[in-house]
């Protein structure tokens, strides 16, 4: 689908969606226990392959209601080896999640997904499920999905490292309390993405299981049961999802205007890091924490320097607002940005040099030259990634003239109504099928 973004200001209240992180997570944490409501859950395409895996262990899924409450009934420690392939769709999370979990089952799993999903690395997990002594290969031999998975494990010692994806930690800490012996993990490097793993500690806690950092690495105890205090479990706003509302805000707010985002509760997601990286750049934001409301009028932006080691999914808004600002925005430690739905870091410096703006790539690195012309309005190609296509329409708010994303139905993946919440705010916004 085409969506066309006119030059826009933009004004109003908006609410950021639930969090996908913490729904992933709340979702199979409850198909490890026996049972558990999970409330406020983001319902989009990713979270659904999560919901089709706790199904296909045998857990179930009912989404009656308004999608407002999640009720499922879990696989209680014993994921059964599903009847068919399971398919992860575009989801990293669910894959490296799913496939540590189907690591536990007494047979074969089968884990594939989209043409991007079968493209992204799995070597050191299915290499950490090997020296727990399970079977983990990848049907092509390349470290990719399709992944085949099993072999009861019991749990163990695994050396892994820590600069591909984070996920692979959160998926063995999640496996590992079901397991007997629980899982010690070594971290060979230093560890990308680690908010990541604080929210799944913190999501663990709140599920009753026990994990914790340790000199080496993680561990996480066996023998233990998924159950959250009073059956329920809330998921916070997806600050990720809030960054490109905050961005809008900044970069196109009416004169003497604000963006107002709800559902911006402290947590443990290390993208709330959007609020101080705006603040760098000169945006007058303001974080109301107790109420869970940012408010940010438009601001004129000069360049800054994030170093996104903690924070990839940023990336792509921060590169959205360097190509807005003034001077050059250097956006550090992105090697992993580059494993993602597709190479951010390319992605996203050929498709702000296609409205006009001046970007260097290097393998770790990214600098958008602010300030060097206006932004034009043009086609440009959101790659099949959410995240692209949400930030071009960031962009595309201050292009001069219409800009045109091609692949707008992707945003599916994180925030179904992202062009919705534009438009409440004032944006012109055109969807051609
Ligand atoms: O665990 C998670 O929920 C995520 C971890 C991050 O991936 P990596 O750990 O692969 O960097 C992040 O990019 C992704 O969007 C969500
Ligand atoms: C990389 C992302 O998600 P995943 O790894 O789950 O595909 C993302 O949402 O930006």
């Amino acid at each position: 689908m085409d969506v066309t973004i006119s030059q826009s200001r933009v004004e109003g209240r908006v609410r950021a969606p639930p969090s996908k992180s913490y729904t992933h997570r709340a979702i199979l944490a409850a198909g490890y226990g026996d049972e558990a409501v999970v409330s406020d859950p983001l319902v989009s395409a990713d979270t659904r392959a999560t919901m089709r895996a706790v199904e296909a262990f045998g857990g179930s899924v009912d989404r009656s209601g308004d999608d407002a409450r999640l009720e499922i009934e879990g696989f209680d420690g014993r994921p059964e080896v599903p009847d068919d392939v399971v398919d992860c769709a575009n989801s990293g999370t669910t894959t490296r999640l799913v496939t540590a979990c189907g690591a536990l089952a007494d047979g074969l799993c089968v884990f594939t997904g989209d043409d991007s999903l079968r493209s992204r690395p799995q070597g050191p997990l299915l290499d950490a499920i090997d020296q727990l002594g399970g079977r983990a290969e990848s049907t092509r031999g390349n470290g990719q999905a399709p992944l085949v998975v099993g072999g009861d494990t019991g749990g163990g010692r695994v050396s892994i490292p820590g600069d591909v994806s984070s996920q692979y930690i959160t998926a063995l800490l999640m496996a590992g309390a079901v397991t007997e012996e629980g899982i010690e993990i070594d971290l060979e490097t230093e560890l990308k993405s680690a908010p990541y793993v604080d929210i799944t500690l913190e999501v663990l806690r709140d599920f009753g299981v026990e994990a914790e950092r340790t000199a080496e690495g993680f561990t996480v105890p066996g023998g233990q049961s998924y159950d959250p205090t009073g059956g329920e479990y809330a998921v916070p706003g997806d600050f990720s999802s809030m960054s490109y509302l905050l961005a809008a805000g900044a970069v196109a707010a009416a004169d003497g205007e604000a963006v107002v985002v709800e559902g911006a509760r402290p947590s443990a997601q290390g993208d709330s890091a959007i609020v101080g990286i705006l603040e760098s750049m000169g945006a007058a934001v303001e974080w109301d924490r107790e109420a869970g409301e940012i408010t940010v009028p438009r601001a004129s932006l000069s360049g800054t320097t994030v170093d996104v080691g903690d924070t990839p999914d940023l990336l792509p808004t921060i590169a959205a607002l360097g190509a807005v600002a003034d001077g050059d925005t250097v956006i550090e430690n992105c090697e992993h940005v580059r494993y993602k739905e597709t190479d951010r870091v390319s992605a996203m410096a050929e498709e702000l040099e296609k409205l006009g703006a001046s970007v260097t790539e290097e393998r770790d690195r990214l600098t958008v030259h602010g300030g060097e012309s206006d932004l034009v309005g043009a086609r440009v190609d959101g790659r099949a990634d959410h995240r692209i296509v949400m930030s071009l329409s960031v962009a595309g708010l201050v292009a001069d003239g219409d800009t045109v994303i091609e692949g707008g139905e992707h945003v599916d993946v994180s925030f179904p109504d992202f062009f919705d919440a534009l438009e409440s705010l004032g944006v012109d916004v055109e969807r051609a099928e």
